[in-house]
């Protein structure tokens, strides 16, 4: 995997918006046009879209990603994205295991969410192409995130595992970002840094001018 696609990595699912998925493609839109350098669809939560509608959301997603050649990702839904042939797939320590499905995935993306050194070293096993640590910092757009682990872990990481490329998430705005990149991240991984921002395209092309 090219670690550049890691610079700018955008999350989001159409919980994100007030006005659900028709606003959701509009930002992904903005976000692209803003230059995201890869993308993750999380449709999570009681509002997730489900059945056919949560398909037709993604096929949306997927052909806009496209349009601007950026990688096209799916959270945690392995059946997902092997039916709409998605370039990746990023999975949790509380989701399917890489092994059960790597195989069914060759030549895409594989991402693994680490909160401890020994499971970033598990990951260096497993061959993943790359680690998402976080929460960095506290954040509002995960139910059940871990306690933040902040700045000086993803130095640690860098050190422990020094050819594992890190995307760091969690909590990450324009104020903090330039120190996340600082401390040995590979790349930033947001949700609401751009899915709230006043002006997503704007806020994307701030991150590019750290
Ligand atoms: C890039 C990236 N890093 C971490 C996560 C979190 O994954 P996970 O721990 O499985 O939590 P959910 O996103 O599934 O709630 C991520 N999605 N992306
Ligand atoms: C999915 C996820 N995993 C760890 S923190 C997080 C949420 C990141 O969202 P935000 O960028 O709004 O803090
Ligand atoms: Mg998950």
């Amino acid at each position: 995997m090219r670690t550049d696609y890691l610079k700018l990595y955008f999350i989001m699912g159409s919980q994100n918006f007030p006005a659900g998925e028709t606003q959701a493609l509009q930002v992904l839109e903005q976000a692209l046009q803003g230059g995201i350098t890869c993308f993750q669809l999380r449709e999570k939560g009681d509002t997730a879209l489900t059945g056919a509608a949560s398909i037709r959301f993604a096929q949306k997603c997927q052909v806009l990603c496209h349009r601007y050649q950026v990688p096209f990702i799916v959270n945690d839904n392995i059946e997902l994205a092997l039916q709409l042939d998605a370039d990746g797939i990023h999975v949790g320590q509380d989701d399917a295991a890489v092994s059960s499905f790597k195989n069914k995935f060759p030549n895409k993306i594989i991402g693994l969410s680490v909160h401890t050194l020994s499971e970033l070293e598990l990951a260096v096993q497993q061959d993943v192409n790359y680690v998402g640590i976080g929460p960095i910092f506290a954040t509002a757009s995960k139910n059940d995130a871990k306690k933040p682990c902040g700045v000086d872990f993803i130095t640690e990481a860098k050190r422990h595992c020094p050819t594992m490329p890190i995307v760091a998430i969690g909590g990450i705005t324009l104020d903090n970002a330039a120190s996340v990149l600082a401390h040995g991240a590979d790349g930033l991984s947001v949700i609401s840094a751009i899915s709230a921002a006043n002006d997503p395209q704007a806020a994307t092309r701030q991150f590019h001018h750290l």
